[in-house]
């Protein structure tokens, strides 16, 4: 079987870039990766990452799974500069996540989701997750927006990958539930600061360890609201939890092909998986 080609694109950015240039600026990065299986953004790049007092009015609508339409305005919608860009490059494009905001409020009255979206290469929505797990504990996320609660899967060439967003990654129990959805591949974009970037390390080799599955994990860089500074070291792993490529603390690509084999042979020399009780 053919290997599966990935682009990661740790972005760097900081408060000075205008989300509309910034915008442009990443849909250009992806165009570069043309030819590539899968390119992967990292989470809340287009509304400046933990820069909380600009989400509201950064905020935009997401239409669900399908084909995304023009506004015709002269600033595109995230949505539509990064469909636009898939298409363009003729990639299956896993365009991270910014704040959504709905026509209807969920169930704490809020309007606001950390959304990711997966755009085919034709351009259409493939998959939308609202991120479950929400940081910032009685700030931040917590205090601005909704959780999600929907576990999602989509097919990412020959894997079926589970979606998943930074804090996520401290509640093991959902990659759990992941793995018995049929998930063999995780993505998780990130906006992960450098003070606790030995937790992020260490969490994701984690998850590809006890869950025997490759792992794409796609940090930022750059400094947010003049204070929090982001950690970079986006990770690929294989399903063993092996390093396959490792970003430093600074705007970088990483290339990496995935063997969509491999995981059936850690598994079968190493059946841990076959020893769950439960
Ligand atoms: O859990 C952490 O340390 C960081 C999580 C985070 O930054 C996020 O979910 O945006």
């Amino acid at each position: 079987m053919a290997e599966f080609t990935v682009s990661v694109i740790q972005v760097s950015y900081g408060d000075e870039e205008a989300m509309a240039d910034r915008i442009e600026r990443v849909a250009g990065l992806v165009r570069a990766e043309a030819g590539r299986d899968l390119v992967v953004l990292p989470e809340l790049w287009p509304v400046g990452g933990f820069d909380v007092a600009h989400w509201e009015e950064r905020a935009q609508e997401i239409p669900g799974p399908g084909p995304v339409e023009a506004t015709g305005l002269p600033e595109r919608r995230w949505v539509e500069a990064m469909s636009a860009a898939a298409r363009e490059a003729g990639v299956t494009l896993h365009a991270g996540s910014t704040v959504e905001r709905t026509a209807e409020p969920g169930p704490e009255g809020k309007d606001l989701w950390n959304t990711s979206v997966v755009l085919a290469p034709t351009g259409d929505v493939q998959a939308v997750y609202r991120k479950i797990h929400r940081f910032g504990f009685d700030s931040g996320e917590a205090r601005t927006i909704e959780a999600g609660s929907e576990l999602v899967t989509t097919p990412l060439g020959p894997f079926t990958a589970h979606l998943t967003t930074c804090f996520d990654l401290r509640f093991p129990e959902l990659f759990r539930s992941g793995l018995d959805a049929g998930a063999d591949l995780l993505v998780l974009p990130a906006a992960w600061p450098l003070p606790r970037v030995e937790h992020w390390r260490t969490l994701l080799r984690a998850r590809a360890i006890e869950n025997q599955y490759p792992l794409i994990g796609c940090n930022t860089a750059g400094t947010h609201a003049k204070r929090h500074e982001m950690g970079g070291g986006s990770l690929v792993l294989d399903a063993n939890g092996d390093v396959l490529a490792e970003a430093g603390p600074d705007q970088e690509v990483l290339r990496v092909s995935l063997d969509p084999e491999h995981t059936a042979r850690q598994r079968e020399k190493f059946p841990v998986l076959a020893s769950r009780r439960w």
